[in-house]
């Protein structure tokens, strides 16, 4: 059995693919079906032994290595600037041309953007932030304060196509829906 078998059949087991994949996934390369040469399935101490061999091999080995990277480069700050320079020049940048943003080093090139959420979610911009209260916006909110749509050169291009199919879904489900019928919730208002 190759090791790629492996590696798929315990994502089928764990379920982390969707059906058609994982029924597709199943029927060729499931760990739990597949046969060796003379026909016979795994046992399941071979199928364990297999998954235990994999979450090994992909898990620890990657997070001891990182973990020893990680104090050697705290041991050592002219190693771990060395290393931060070469991050830098591989990424093509000189360092004369990245900018400073606070503490962080932005390299040329590098797109920064804000968490917009945390903008619309802050108190001191929009009072009880949490609650949809669409009243809110018949006073303008100040600017840069509300940017659903990003700003600047990157700002999304599909802004006004976006509103426009919001509009339309909006305009049939109100005109045809909400005088004689109303839609509602189906399921559990948890999932919201
Ligand atoms: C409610 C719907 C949408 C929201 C809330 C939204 C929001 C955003 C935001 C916040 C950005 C990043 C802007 C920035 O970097 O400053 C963005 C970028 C972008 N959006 Fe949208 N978007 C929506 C719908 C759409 C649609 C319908 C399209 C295309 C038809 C679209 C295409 C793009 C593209 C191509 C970018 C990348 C622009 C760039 O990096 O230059 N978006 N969008």
């Amino acid at each position: 059995m190759k090791e790629f078998t492996f590696e798929v059949g315990v994502l089928s087991i764990f379920g982390q693919l969707n059906k058609k994949y994982t029924d597709e996934l199943k029927e060729n390369y499931s760990i739990l079906e597949k046969r060796d040469e003379t026909g016979r399935i795994l046992s399941e101490e071979q199928i364990a032994d297999n998954i235990i061999g994999v979450l090994f091999a992909a898990q620890d080995t990657t997070a001891s290595v990182l973990t020893w990277i990680l104090k050697y480069l705290s041991d050592d700050p002219k190693l771990l600037d060395a290393v931060r320079r070469e991050l830098v020049l591989d990424l093509g940048n000189d360092e004369k041309n990245a900018t400073n943003i606070q503490r962080y080093l932005i390299p040329k090139g590098w797109k920064a953007m804000p968490l917009f959420r945390n903008i619309h979610h802050n108190p001191e911009f929009f009072a009880e932030p949490g609650n949809f209260d669409p009243f809110r916006f018949e006073n303008p909110p100040k600017p840069y304060t509300y940017m659903p749509f990003g700003s600047g050169i990157h700002a999304c291009p599909g802004n006004e196509l976006a509103k426009l199919e919001m509009l339309v879904l909006l305009h049939h489900m109100l005109s045809k829906y909400s005088l004689d019928y109303r839609w509602e919730l189906v399921g559990s208002a948890n999932l919201i």
